[in-house]
């Protein structure tokens, strides 16, 4: 059994390898830019060039934290979160390409860090309940409690009670446990190549996940168009061509579902791992 490359390196690798993953609707890809006027796939990969190094930062961080009380290291940790945002704003001109990535990806490494520094072996049950016991208290302190939102995320929780990258953190990453992973272990133990097998995981985070980003983008009808979408062709069975077809209908929606997008690198990373 080869060793696992170190969670590090996984997480930069599915960023690369959910960025190339084509036909994505509404997202960047190799074939177009989806729903953006603002990126394309070049400045992708320059997002992960500089997003790359903070991911061994994060995990050696969590080691240097394994002995800490859950609850205290996101403190720890946001620092060197806003620096690695800064770092990815810096390689793209202000674009915001993976800043819930950032965030969602950061979080993992960190995990598995802490995990590693206690000598613990890495599961996908051990990280994502690390991960929701760092972030436990962080909807409470940073969603509930605020009243002048700053942010898409924390406008969305005002308007609608949508908890975002925050949300699904705190839950251990629980649509993609719940949904993701279990699509992506059927579709492999049935021989489906593994591109397949991602883009079948990206239409159920799409037909699950609450995008904050769609709903930016398109309210809740938005959400809904891309969860209704997502859910027929995941019912009747879909080729690259359907994908095609539902690229040209979000395009035409200005609806990207970038959060998922983010899940999917997350489910990539945790399917790596035994439960
Ligand atoms: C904790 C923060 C990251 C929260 O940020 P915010 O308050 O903005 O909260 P969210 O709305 O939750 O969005 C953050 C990004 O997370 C992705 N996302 C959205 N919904 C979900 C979900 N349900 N589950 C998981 N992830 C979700 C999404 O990111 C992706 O989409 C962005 C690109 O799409 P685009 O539409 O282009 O976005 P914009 O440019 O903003 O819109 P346009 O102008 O183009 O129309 C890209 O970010 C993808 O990654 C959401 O955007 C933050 O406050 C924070 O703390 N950051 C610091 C990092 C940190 O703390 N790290 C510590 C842990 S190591
Ligand atoms: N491929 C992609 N296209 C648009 N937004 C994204 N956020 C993360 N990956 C993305």
């Amino acid at each position: 059994m080869m060793p696992l490359p170190a969670i590090d390196l996984l997480a930069t690798a599915a960023l690369r390898e959910e960025v190339m993953l084509t036909p994505k609707p509404g997202l960047v890809d190799s074939r177009n830019n989806g729903a953006h006027r603002d990126m394309d796939l070049a400045l992708f990969m320059q997002s992960i060039t500089a997003i790359a190094p903070w991911f061994g930062r994060f995990a050696a961080l969590g080691e240097r934290c394994a002995d800490m009380p859950a609850q205290r290291v996101l403190a720890e940790i946001r620092p060197t979160g806003l620096a690695c945002e800064q770092a990815m704003f810096a390689a793209t001109g202000g674009v915001n390409t993976h800043k819930g990535g950032v965030f969602s990806l950061g979080l993992l490494c960190a995990a598995g860090g802490r995990l590693a520094g206690r000598g613990q072996a890495l599961t996908r049950r051990g990280l994502c309940a690390d991960v929701a016991a760092i972030c436990a208290r962080l909807v409470a302190t940073e969603l509930a409690g605020r009243r002048k939102p700053a942010t898409v995320g924390e406008r969305l929780y005002l308007r609608h009670g949508l908890t975002g990258a925050r949300g699904e953190a705190a839950g251990g990453f629980a649509t993609v446990r719940r949904y993701a992973l279990p699509a992506w272990d059927r579709l492999s133990a049935a021989g489906a190549d593994r591109e397949t097998a991602l883009l079948h995981c990206l239409l159920v985070l799409m037909a699950h996940n609450p995008d904050t980003n769609l709903v930016s983008r398109g309210g809740l009808d938005g959400l809904q168009f891309v969860r209704r979408y997502a859910r027929r062709l995941l019912d009747e069975g879909w080729r690259p061509r359907a994908l095609e077809d539902m690229d040209r209908a979000l395009i035409g929606r200005n609806l990207s579902p970038g959060g998922s997008a983010d899940l999917l690198a997350v489910t990539a990373v945790l399917a790596r791992f035994p439960a």
